[in-house]
C-alpha cells in the first residue's frame, strides 16, 4: 500500500507535465484562432510560439532574411513570423514604419541581445535616444565630418600604403576594408588606435573576433541565461572559453580602462591626440537635461555600439562594391575615368566635398550600399497603444513590426533587373527619385547616427583605392558573396582578394 507522502509525489510526477502540456496545448490554439493577429497569414508554428524563429537562426542555421523571402513568396506581402510579430516585404511600407512621425520604441529581444542597452544604437525608446545622439550629434554631422576629412584620409592613406607594400601579393578584401574602417572608430571616436591595417594579411584579432562574436549574439538574442553567463565572464575566463572573442576582449578592456580613467579625470581629455572623440561630447554636463553624464558603463556601451555600427557595415559596402566593380569591365572603366579625369594628377588629391559632386562615383557608391546587407535584418519596433495602419492592414497596438531594408533594394517593380549591379540607375533625374529608396541607413528617428561618417569613409576609400592602383580580382575570390543574417551579415568561404597594382603618375 502507498503512504500519503508517495501519492503526492506520484501525483506531482504526471500533474506538473500534465499541467504545463495543457498550458502549452492552450497558448498554441490561442495564438492560432484567438490572437489578435489571427487573421494574418503566416507558418503555423510561427503563430504558436518565438521558438520557430530560434529554430531557423541556432538549429537549422539558415538566414532569417533569406527564409522571409520564402515566407514572402508562400503567404504575401505581410506574414506573420511569430505569435506577436509582422514583416513586411512592400517598399511602402518600410517608409509607413520607419519616417520622421513614427517614434515607436525598438523591441528589446533583439536590442537588448548585445549588451548595449545604454547606448544610442540599444535604449528602445526616443527619449533615451534622442538625448543621447542629440550629444553626439556635434562630431558626426556633415560639417563636423568635413571637418574631421583629415582623421578618415590619414586611415584611408595607410590602407593605400599597405597595399604598395604588398607588391604583387593579393589582398584580402574583406580584411583590409574592415581594419580601415576599424581604425577610423577606434582613432575618431576614442583617439585610440588598434592598427588593424599593420596586421599581417590584414588578419587583426579584433577584424576577427567581431565577426566570430555575430552568430554569439544571435544565440543571446534567444536564451538571456547564455547572455548573462558569457557576458558576466571574468574577461581571462572568456579568452579561454571562446579563443575565437579574444580580440574584442582585449579591446574591451582597453576602452574600459580608458572611460574609466577619463570618467575621473575628464581634464585629460586634453592628452587625447584631437578633439573630435565621442568622450569630448559625452562628457560634457551641459549636454544633457539632467546635467549629469552618463555611467561609465553607459560610456562603454556607447564604444561598443559606434565599433559594431560603424565597422562591419563600412566594411562590407565597401567589399560589395569593390566586388561588384572588379567583375564589370564597363563598370570599372568608367569610374577610373570619371576619376582620372577629376584627380589628374596624384599628388593633387580632391578633397571630400570635391569627390561628392562626381556622379559615376557617387551612383557606384549607392549602388554598392543597395546590393550590400550592410544592416541585414528586420529591425523590429513595438506599435503604439492606439494601433497603426500601415499599407492596407490595421496593426493592433503592442504589435511587434518590422522590415528589413534588403526587400526595398531587391524590389524588382524600384529597381529593374535588381539582383544585376547597375550604377547607372542613380544617374539623371530619374536616379534624383531613387533616392527616397536607398534605405540602407534606415529612415526616421532611429536612422543611422554615423551616415555622414561612413559616406565620407565610402567617398575617400573607393576614390583613393580605383585611382592610385589598377585592381585585378584573384582567382581564389568566389563567384558571389554569400551571407547569412546574423543582424549583421556573416560570410563563410573564401574572401574576396584582388591584385593591386600602382599607377604612375
Ligand atoms: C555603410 C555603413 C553603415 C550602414 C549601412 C549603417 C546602417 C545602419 C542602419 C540600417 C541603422 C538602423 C539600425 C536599427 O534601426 O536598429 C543604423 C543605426 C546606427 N548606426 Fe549605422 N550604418 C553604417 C555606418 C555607421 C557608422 C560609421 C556609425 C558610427 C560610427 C554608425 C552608427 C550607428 C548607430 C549608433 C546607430 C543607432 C541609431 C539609433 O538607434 O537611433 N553606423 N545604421
Amino acid at each position: 500500500m502507498l503512504d500519503s507522502g508517495e501519492l503526492d509525489i506520484a501525483s506531482l510526477c504526471w500533474l506538473i507535465p500534465s499541467g504545463i502540456a495543457v498550458y502549452w496545448v492552450y497558448i498554441a490554439v490561442f495564438n492560432i484562432f484567438w490572437h489578435p493577429l489571427a487573421a494574418f497569414p503566416g507558418p503555423p508554428i510561427a503563430a504558436i510560439s518565438t521558438l520557430y524563429k530560434a529554430y531557423i537562426d541556432l538549429v537549422s542555421k539558415s538566414s532569417f532574411v533569406h527564409t522571409l523571402e520564402k515566407l514572402h513568396a508562400q503567404y504575401g506581402d505581410v506574414v506573420r513570423v511569430g505569435p506577436n510579430e509582422i514583416h513586411f516585404q512592400s517598399p511602402s511600407a518600410y517608409l509607413e514604419i520607419y519616417n520622421v512621425s513614427n517614434r515607436w520604441d525598438k523591441e528589446e529581444t533583439l536590442y537588448h541581445s548585445f549588451g548595449e542597452d545604454r547606448s544610442s544604437f540599444g535604449f528602445l525608446t526616443y527619449d533615451e535616444a534622442k538625448e543621447r545622439k542629440n550629444a553626439l550629434s556635434r562630431l558626426f554631422s556633415q560639417k563636423a565630418i568635413a571637418d574631421a576629412q583629415a582623421l578618415v584620409l590619414e586611415k584611408v592613406v595607410q590602407l593605400c600604403d599597405s597595399f604598395e607594400e604588398l607588391g604583387p601579393r593579393p589582398a584580402d578584401l574583406f580584411y583590409a576594408y574592415r581594419c580601415m574602417s576599424v581604425d577610423v572608430i577606434t582613432y575618431l571616436c576614442f583617439g585610440n588606435t588598434v592598427n588593424a591595417i599593420e596586421a599581417p594579411g590584414y588578419e587583426a584579432p579584433i577584424i576577427k573576433a567581431m565577426d566570430a562574436s555575430l552568430p554569439v549574439f544571435v544565440g543571446f538574442k534567444h536564451s538571456s541565461l547564455l547572455k548573462g553567463a558569457i557576458m558576466n565572464c571574468p574577461p581571462n575566463v572568456s579568452k579561454v572559453v571562446s579563443p575565437a572573442t579574444s580580440g574584442l576582449v582585449d579591446l574591451q578592456q582597453i576602452l574600459k580602462a580608458q572611460i574609466k580613467d577619463l570618467s575621473k579625470n575628464p581634464e585629460r581629455l586634453r592628452n587625447l591626440p584631437h578633439s573630435t572623440t565621442i568622450y569630448h561630447e559625452l562628457l560634457r554636463p551641459e549636454a544633457y537635461s539632467s546635467k549629469t553624464v552618463p555611467s561609465a558603463d553607459s560610456l562603454y556601451e556607447e564604444s561598443q555600439a559606434l565599433l559594431f555600427g560603424g565597422a562591419d557595415t563600412t566594411g562590407t559596402t565597401l567589399m560589395h562594391g569593390s566586388f561588384y566593380v572588379l567583375t564589370a569591365p564597363t563598370v570599372y572603366r568608367r569610374l577610373k575615368e570619371e576619376l582620372i579625369s577629376a584627380w589628374p594628377v596624384l599628388e593633387d588629391a580632391p578633397d571630400l566635398c570635391e569627390l561628392q559632386k562626381l556622379p559615376y562615383l557617387t551612383a557606384v557608391l549607392k549602388e554598392s550600399l543597395r546590393m550590400s546587407p550592410g544592416v541585414a535584418s528586420p529591425l523590429p519596433r513595438v506599435v503604439p497603444a492606439s494601433g497603426a495602419r500601415i499599407g492596407k492592414v490595421f496593426v493592433p497596438g503592442g504589435t511587434i513590426v518590422e522590415m528589413s531594408g534588403h526587400f526595398v533594394h531587391r524590389n524588382e517593380a524600384i529597381f529593374p533587373n535588381p539582383h544585376g549591379f547597375i550604377p547607372d540607375r542613380w544617374l539623371g533625374d530619374e536616379g534624383k527619385d531613387l533616392d527616397k529608396w536607398l534605405v540602407a541607413f534606415s529612415k526616421g528617428p532611429r536612422s543611422c547616427l554615423g551616415i555622414n561618417l561612413a559616406w565620407a569613409e565610402l567617398y575617400l576609400c573607393f576614390a583613393y583605392v580605383f585611382r592610385k592602383f589598377e585592381l585585378e580580382i584573384d582567382p581564389s575570390s568566389p563567384k558571389e558573396l554569400k551571407w547569412r543574417d546574423c543582424f549583421l551579415p556573416e560570410y563563410h568561404g573564401p574572401h574576396l582578394k584582388a591584385r593591386l597594382t600602382k599607377v604612375a603618375g
